[in-house]
C-alpha cells in the first residue's frame, strides 16, 4: 500500500471483566486498509468484530493500544474522526414515527450540515439508495431491507470518507442482501468511500469484499483476498461415498498413500478430504480404491469455500464456531457517542 492508509490500528485490545474474569474480546489488531478498499471482518459469533469496529469508530475505548482513522487519533480526537465516519451498527432505525425525509433532514443538522447542503445530499442519497418513493414514509411502515437502506443512507449524510457497517444484511431475505449490496457497491463506485463491513455470512464475504479478514477468538488469523485465503490456506474438496464404516476404514488407509491429503474428514456420505489440485488426484484415488477392492458410491470434486478456509486455521467450521451467549453481567464500558454519527 504506497498511500497513506485510511485507517491504522496498532496493538489494539479490549478486555472486558465479565463476573470478576478477564474476557479478551480483541487481541493486539494490527491493521492497514487503504483508501476506497471494501474490507469484511469475518468471523463466528463472539469472534470480536464488533468491539474491534466500536473501538475504531471511538464508541468504546481500547484497553491498549493505538489506532488512527481519517487522520484522527481513536483516543486523542474521537470527536475529529466521527465527524468524518460513517456506523451504522447493528440495530435498525426501526420504531420512529418520524418520516423518511425529515429524518434525513435532522440527521444533516444533527452533523451541523447547512439546510442547503442538508436538502441536496438527502435528495441525492434518496435517489441513489432506492429510498425516493418512500420520502413521507413513516419508518416505522418501512420493510426491513428499506429501513437497512435508511440506515446506510443516515450514515452517510455527512459524506464520510470512512463507512462502518456492523452486519448490515442480518435478518434480511436473500433479495434484500443482494439489493443492499448493489447500493454498497454502487455508492464506493460513485464517491471512492471506503467500506468496513462485518459478517459471519461467508458466501457476502466471498463474493463482495475484496480482502477479507478472518477473526477467531479476538485476534485476526487470516488477512487477504478471498481467492488467496482459498488457494493458499484451504485446498480442493474431494468427497468420496462408501457403504459402511467398515469400508470407509479401508478407504481411508488408501487416501493417505494415494491423496496425501491435508485434512480428512467425515461427511454424510462417507468421507471428505482436503488437497491440492483435486482435478489430478480424483481420478487416481478412484482407482486406487477400485483396485482395492473398495466401492465407491459417490464422487465429487468442488472448490474450497471460506469455510474451507476458517477450518483449516482453527479446525472448526465457522458454521458451528462461536461463542456461548453474552453474558448478562456485562461490562457498560460503552463511551457516550456525544457528537457520533448515527449508533443505529
Ligand atoms: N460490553 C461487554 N461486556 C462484556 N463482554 C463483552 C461485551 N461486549 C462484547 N463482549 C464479549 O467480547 C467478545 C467479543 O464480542 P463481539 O460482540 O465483539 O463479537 P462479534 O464477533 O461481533 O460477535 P457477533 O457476530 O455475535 O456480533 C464476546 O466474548 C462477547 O461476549
Amino acid at each position: 500500500m504506497t498511500a497513506e492508509p485510511i485507517l491504522s490500528s496498532r496493538g489494539l485490545s479490549k478486555t472486558f471483566t465479565v463476573k470478576k474474569s478477564p474476557v479478551h474480546a480483541v487481541v493486539d489488531l494490527n491493521l492497514d486498509v487503504g483508501r476506497g478498499e471494501l474490507v469484511a471482518f469475518l468471523g463466528p459469533n463472539g469472534a470480536g468484530k464488533s468491539t474491534s469496529l466500536r473501538m475504531l469508530t471511538t464508541l468504546l475505548p481500547p484497553t491498549s493500544g493505538t489506532a488512527t482513522v481519517v487522520g484522527f487519533d481513536i483516543r486523542k480526537d474521537p470527536a475529529a474522526v466521527r465527524r468524518r465516519i460513517g456506523y451504522i451498527g447493528q440495530g435498525t432505525s426501526g420504531g420512529h414515527s418520524q418520516r423518511v425525509r425529515d429524518e434525513m433532514l435532522t440527521q444533516g443538522a444533527f452533523y451541523g450540515m447547512s439546510r442547503a447542503a442538508t436538502v441536496k445530499r438527502t435528495d441525492e442519497l434518496l435517489e441513489s439508495l432506492d429510498l425516493a418513493g418512500l420520502a413521507t414514509r413513516t419508518i416505522l411502515k418501512l420493510s426491513g431491507g428499506q429501513k437497512r437502506r435508511l440506515d446506510i443512507a443516515l450514515g452517510l449524510i455527512h459524506s464520510p470518507e470512512l463507512l462502518f457497517l456492523d452486519e448490515p444484511s442480518t435478518g434480511l431475505d436473500p433479495q434484500s442482501r443482494a439489493n443492499l449490496w448493489k447500493h454498497i457497491h454502487e455508492l464506493r463506485q460513485t464517491h471512492g468511500t471506503t467500506i468496513f463491513v462485518t459478517t459471519h455470512y461467508l458466501e457476502e464475504a466471498d463474493r463482495h469484499a475484496e480482502r477479507v479478514l478472518v477473526m477467531d477468538k479476538g485476534r485476526v488469523i487470516a488477512d487477504d483476498t478471498a481467492p488467496a485465503l482459498k488457494s493458499n490456506l484451504a485446498g480442493d474438496v474431494i468427497g468420496i461415498g462408501v457403504r459402511d464404516q467398515t469400508d470407509e476404514e479401508r478407504a481411508r488407509t488408501v487416501i493417505d498413500e494415494v491423496a496425501r491429503p491435508s485434512l480428512v474428514s467425515p461427511s454424510p456420505a462417507g468421507i471428505e478430504l482436503t488437497v491440492d489440485r483435486g482435478e489430478l488426484i480424483l481420478p487416481a484415488l478412484l482407482r486406487a480404491l477400485d483396485a482395492a477392492g473398495i466401492p465407491v458410491s459417490s464422487a465429487t470434486l468442488r472448490q474450497p469455500t471460506l469455510d474451507d478456509v476458517f477450518l483449516a486455521l482453527t479446525g472448526r467450521s465457522l458454521r458451528d464456531a462461536g461463542d456461548a451467549p453474552a453474558s448478562d453481567e456485562e461490562e457498560s464500558a460503552v463511551a457516550e457517542p456525544a457528537g457520533a454519527p448515527a449508533t443505529r
